[in-house]
């Protein structure tokens, strides 16, 4: 594919930094849809929006079950009527962050990211494939497989614009599902997010930067704005690197909206200066989409 077919036009984008969540999760939908509606008066032609990891729930492995709801697109439970309605509402595509999801099959929980397009037909859902646990001394411990179970297929969605592909947080740490996502023909990859004080100033721009540059793709990072009344202290710092690498909007660590306008002409005269795409050894290493 050639690289100016990757992303048909340019496109403006938004990311809502959102507030940690409260425990009330209608005020927090209500909150939403207010950010999403001053970002379309502020940026008037915004076409794809991004929303936080866990953004109407608690970031905490004991309330995650008590927050899940059934994703079931014929039976809409209340986060996904509400963002089907703003998505379409707005005519954008909508990155709705995460919701704790309920499998009533196995009574497994997810902590899952739901992806509505301009109509508001929810087009598809990713489920963080790589669960957050780690100890880090003096720094945090985490655990999110003690209440979560982890996704098993890497996501990549198709719109009018182009391909992108769609992980969480934690999922960033591994360059295979955005590599798979590039080399189907993604422009972007997206992750809903939820960094913390710790592992964010050590770890937030270098992966932001990584995934870009392995994949001369657009990566975005969106995570809620820093709560420190809440258990969990989120980054912040939502982030926006073009496929070279160069970081083109960041938020402070407040709620707040941040905007870019993703050119596919950038992707084509990078990949056409450092021709990646083409230079790849599948002779030396496995191709990732061969498997
Ligand atoms: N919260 C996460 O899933 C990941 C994270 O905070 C980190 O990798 O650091």
């Amino acid at each position: 594919m050639s690289a100016s077919k990757i992303l048909s036009q340019k496109i403006k984008i938004a990311l809502i930094q959102l507030s940690g969540s409260s425990p009330d999760k209608m005020a927090n939908l209500q909150r939403a849809a207010t950010f999403v509606e001053r970002a379309l008066k502020e940026q008037p032609d915004t076409k794809l929006v991004v929303l936080p990891e866990c953004f109407n729930s608690p970031y905490s492995t004991d309330q995650f079950r008590k927050y899940s709801e059934v994703i079931n697109p014929n039976e809409p439970s209340t986060s996904v009527r509400f963002l089907s309605n703003l998505a379409n509402r707005f005519r954008i595509i909508l990155v709705g962050g995460t919701i704790p999801e309920l499998d009533p099959k196995t009574n497994k929980i997810y902590n899952t990211s739901i992806i509505f397009n301009e109509d508001g037909e929810l087009i598809d859902k990713h489920r963080k494939v790589h669960l957050f646990d780690v100890d880090i001394p003096n720094g945090i411990s985490f655990h999110e497989s003690e209440t979560l179970s982890p996704g098993e297929k890497p996501t990549t969605i198709d719109t009018s614009y182009g391909k992108f592909g769609v992980g969480i947080c934690y999922d960033m740490r591994f360059p295979e599902l955005a590599m798979l996502s590039a080399r189907k023909g993604a422009f972007a990859m997206i992750y809903p997010s939820a960094f913390n004080t710790v592992t964010g100033p050590l770890h937030w721009h270098l992966l932001a930067r990584s995934r870009a540059v392995d994949n001369q793709v657009y990566v975005m990072l969106c995570s809620p704005a820093r709560n420190l009344q809440s258990s969990y202290h989120a980054y912040g710092h939502s982030i926006v690197v073009d496929p070279r690498g160069k970081i083109v909007a960041e938020a402070g660590e407040g709620e707040e909206i941040i905007y870019a306008e993703l050119d596919p002409e950038v992707i084509e005269s990078f990949r056409l200066a450092v021709p990646l795409t083409k230079q790849r050894r599948f002779d030396v290493y496995p191709d990732v989409n061969a498997h």
